[in-house]
């Protein structure tokens, strides 16, 4: 391969910006009065919907997303930290619970939605997996028919565009020619083939986990075509951006579903764009898409949800339902740190300084710049059967070839105190350091999401209740230990690999290192890992907290669905974008089949 020129890269940044703009449907000026099906969200679950229900060609589709356009920047991996910072974010924050997130700012935790086409597909890590089939066949064990492991495979699989040519010939397993590009980062440090070899060290195997089988070690999947963020608009929707029954409207906040308060059907949606106010029906039915902050939001501004909640509101309850309960997030502890003693690390101001990186980049779609926010390999362990390689995850190990102090963006992403960056970060600053974080893959503890009051425009509150048992606590320092083993494995010892181990200040009454100091570090450094879920909840009839039924269908509503990360009844264990693709494919083939329209054989 050729060194590339600045001058001819620059050019490359010129085709990707202009393909960007050009390939994403355009802003339908001329709205009609009345669709078959209104979408409300064009995020990783409305991006599906969309294009899944114009296969349909007499059916007209309108999309409503309350953000703008994706930008080719947002595309760039190694800035998806820096996303973040843009009008392209909700910019939420929870509320301050006193038992976490104590070393950010006012205790809160931020919690990052995309607000942009592709929604969160948009901002996020670019992580794909799929869960467990135990996950599957509990949600059918507890009364979801049509959703066991056996069910929901064939929607992982309809997505895929497998280009990692070892994983492509399990066909078994993976499948190509689907929508949603799926590859490794075209780029690799040194830290993370050592992260590997810690694997094996160990006794792990290396895996696909992808696959039956998750306990070990692997590079990440990624949602990355060519280099690039391949987010659920460019994936779903640029492919389809000339059928004519398809309208998008962006920047267009939708404040309220219609619902007759007799009947009880769903009627249309008002919704606010360039500060004018649009009502618009649906003829056949209105599918929420909007996250799952936003979807129980927008039911309870509607008049579905708690009673109690809704009227102390002074909302008008048309529906008593469960809305906003059981929210789950896979939480981690952050910041835990390995100084090396060489120069490979990811060290973003210096990646981003150099600039044969900037003309590889844009040139070939390589090197550094390819790595999504520094995550490059994970694990999967079971902590309660360590022994048994077909074991369900309880902790996850996430692999960055840098820390807090090599990426400025990802110690403002959580808001760190200064106090405590200052502390316990900033003496290491000069250092070449790599993280993993631990996350827990089974939380007990469950949240909710509440309207701070009755205007759309407020954001809710929402209260992850985070270690509401000991028992999450406790896995996560389980998850701990296992980083720091595989840090003094010998591959990371040939970089004379070290732990970080100043400890941080509101935890200096612990021992650093013994369990009582971890558990007060993940109170401090508690992070989310953007994965919140479950707060529509999707249950049979006899499960009281259920918001909508097997067939993603609002309870005691007709002509509403709520089809995205919200309807989920139980986390699966790993990233929850793919799972939400696959909420979507078969969600979409639900209603099709409602509609009597048939469906490829999938079900
Ligand atoms: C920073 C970050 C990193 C993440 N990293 C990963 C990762 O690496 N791997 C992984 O698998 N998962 C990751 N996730 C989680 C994953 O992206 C989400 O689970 C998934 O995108 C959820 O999809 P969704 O369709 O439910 O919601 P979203 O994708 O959030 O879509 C909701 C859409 O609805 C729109 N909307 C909301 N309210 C309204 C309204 N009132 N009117 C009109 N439009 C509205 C929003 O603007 C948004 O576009 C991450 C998430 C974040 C935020």
């Amino acid at each position: 391969r050729s060194k590339p020129s600045i001058v001819g890269s620059f050019g490359n940044v010129l085709t990707d910006l202009m393909k960007q703009q050009e390939s994403e449907p355009k802003e339908e000026r001329h709205l009609m009065h009345e669709y078959d099906f209104i979408i409300v969200g064009a995020g990783s679950a409305g991006c599906i919907l969309a294009n899944r229900l114009t296969e349909v060609p007499e059916w007209k589709v309108l999309l409503i997303e309350a953000g703008g356009q994706e930008t080719f920047l947002m595309d760039i991996p190694i800035l998806a930290s820096f996303t973040q910072f843009t009008s392209a974010n909700w910019n939420y924050k929870t509320v301050p619970s006193g038992t976490s997130c104590l070393g950010f700012r006012n205790a809160q935790c931020k919690y990052p939605r995309g607000k942009v086409m592709g929604g969160s597909s948009t901002l996020n890590y670019m992580v794909y997996t799929r869960g467990h089939p135990k996950d599957y066949d509990k949600w059918a064990a507890d009364g979801n028919e049509g959703w066991s492991y056996e069910d929901v495979f064939p929607y992982f699989m309809k997505s895929e565009d497998m280009t990692i040519p070892e994983l492509a010939k399990d066909t078994k397993h993976h499948s190509t020619g689907g929508y949603l590009t799926i590859s490794y980062t075209p780029y690799r440090t040194p830290l993370a083939e050592a992260f590997i070899q810690s694997g094996l060290e160990t006794g792990q195997n290396v895996v696909d986990y992808n696959t039956d089988t998750l306990i070990g070690f692997s590079f990440i999947q990624s949602t990355m075509q060519n280099g690039t963020r391949c987010s659920s608009s460019k994936a779903f929707l640029h492919p389809i951006r000339n059928r004519k029954n398809l309208h998008v409207t962006k920047m267009s906040t939708v404040t309220k579903i219609l619902i007759h308060p007799e009947t009880k059907q769903a009627e249309g949606v008002q919704f606010v764009r360039g500060g004018k106010r649009y009502i618009i029906r649906a003829s056949k039915e209105i599918i929420l898409s909007s996250g799952a902050i936003n979807s129980p939001q927008l039911l309870m501004l509607s008049g579905i949800g708690p009673r109690r909640h809704l009227e102390s509101l002074g909302i008008k309850v048309i529906q008593n339902l469960d809305v906003g309960y059981n929210l789950m997030d896979h939480m981690a502890l952050g910041g835990l740190t390995f100084i090396v003693n060489q120069s490979i690390s990811l060290r973003t101001d210096n990646i981003l300084r150099n600039p044969d990186n900037i003309a590889n980049y844009f040139a070939y779609h390589k090197g550094p710049i390819s790595v999504a926010g520094g995550c490059e390999a994970l694990a999967f362990y079971d902590l309660k059967d360590p022994k048994n390689p077909q074991g369900y995850p309880d902790i996850e190990l996430i692999f960055l070839g840098g820390s807090f102090v090599s990426e400025r963006t990802l110690r403002e992403n959580v808001g760190i105190r200064p106090e405590l960056y200052n502390s316990v970060y900033k003496p290491i600053e000069q250092y070449d350091t790599w993280t993993v974080v631990p996350m827990l893959m089974r939380p007990k503890s469950r949240g909710r999401i509440m309207l701070r009051d009755r205007n759309p425009f407020h954001k809710p509150l929402i209260d992850p209740n985070y270690f509401q048992y000991d028992e999450d606590l406790d896995t996560l320092v389980g998850g701990v230990k296992k980083a720091i083993e595989l840090s003094k494995t010998k591959g990371f010892q040939e970089f004379g690999t070290k732990l970080h181990d100043t400890p941080i200040p509101g935890c200096k009454k612990h021992v650093f290192g013994s369990d009582d100091y971890w558990r007060c570090a993940i109170r401090h450094l508690t992070f989310t890992i953007y994965h919140v879920s479950g707060t529509c909840k999707m249950g049979p009839k006899w499960d009281s907290g259920a918001v909508v039924d097997p067939r993603l269908r609002v309870y005691g509503i007709k002509g509403l669905r709520v089809v995205d990360a919200s309807i989920i009844p139980e986390i699966p264990v790993g990233h929850t974008n793919g799972p939400t693709y696959m909420i979507a494919e078969k969600g979409a083939d639900l209603i099709k089949q409602d509609w009597g329209v048939t469906t490829n054989n999938i079900t």
